[in-house]
């Protein structure tokens, strides 16, 4: 399939996710202002802009760890503007940091299988009534938090503590975490940010991966090159507004962005 007839393909779909004209003020500061925008399913959508241009504030009412002072937030045609961040997870919303925090002392595996959503050993009474079951779902936890860390190739550091992880191993593990609770939507906080090369390569390949498995992707980065070479469309913000939508060829030719970027308009 050529890259224009994909690209098209993914224009016709529904969106997972929706920001309609959206406004989140912090007194008397508008730091996302009237945004508007749907990300499709199964595309790889880019989020870029200036420093202060409002993206962060923009992925935490996505998120639901901000609300919004107007607007709508709609996920998979569900409006969940008033709500919080953990039923948006139940929704099938998954959010990585920029600075990744596993917890240092437990292992990789331990890591994961926290995120694992509606756990019955959770559940004091069901440990007594129905403990077969409890064991057979931590035995299938288990296994999915293997082939996850399999997936984000960190299996030989499965029984290590998290602590011993690099910067990029980290955001590899934050990744396996959120694959753990089934995203249709993982919303990625600048995943190239104190990565090195090699480990870039490999989280551009993972990214490209759990893609090509149908989750949908929307990822705030100022790393360039990693927004041209993943992202199906990207769109740019600066001082709270959406200012171009686009591939990442036709954005870095708008004359608004490079205005944005070069004049400092954030
Ligand atoms: N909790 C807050 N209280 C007050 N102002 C805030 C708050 N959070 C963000 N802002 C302001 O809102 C504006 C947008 O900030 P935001 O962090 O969303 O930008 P950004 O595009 O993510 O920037 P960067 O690329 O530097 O992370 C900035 O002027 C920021 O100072």
């Amino acid at each position: 399939m050529s890259e224009a007839t994909e690209r098209q393909g993914k224009e016709t779909r529904a969106p997972v996710l929706t920001a309609s004209n959206v406004v989140r003020r912090f007194g008397g500061l508008v730091a996302v202002n009237d945004v508007s925008f749907d990300v499709k399913a199964g595309e790889i959508l880019g989020l870029i802009g200036p420093n202060g241009a409002g993206k962060t504030t923009m992925f935490d009412l996505l998120a639901g760890s901000l609300l919004p002072t107007s607007g709508d937030i709609l996920l998979n045609g569900a409006r969940v503007s008033g709500e919080a961040a953990h039923l948006r997870i139940g929704r099938g919303l998954g959010r990585t940091f920029q600075i990744p925090r596993p917890l240092p002392n437990l292992t990789l595996i331990e890591n994961i299988m926290l995120a694992a959503q509606d756990q019955a050993g959770e559940r004091l009474l069901a440990n007594f009534l129905t403990p077969w079951r409890v064991a057979a779902q931590e035995k299938a936890a288990r296994a999915k938090a293997l082939d996850l860390l399999d997936l984000v190739t960190l299996t030989h550091l499965a029984h290590e503590p998290a602590r011993v992880l690099s910067g990029g191993q980290r955001k590899l593990l934050e990744l396996a975490r959120v694959m753990m609770a089934d995203p249709a939507i993982i919303l990625l906080d600048e995943p190239a940010a104190g990565v090195n090369a090699t480990l870039l390569e490999v989280i551009i390949d993972r990214i490209r991966d759990i893609n090509a498995r149908g989750i949908t992707f929307l990822l705030i980065e100022h790393n360039i090159d990693m927004v041209t070479r993943l992202c199906h469309r990207v769109l740019v913000m600066a001082s709270g507004q959406l200012l171009s939508e686009g591939t990442a060829e036709e954005v870095a030719r708008d004359p608004r962005v490079i205005e944005a970027y070069l004049g400092g308009s954030a």
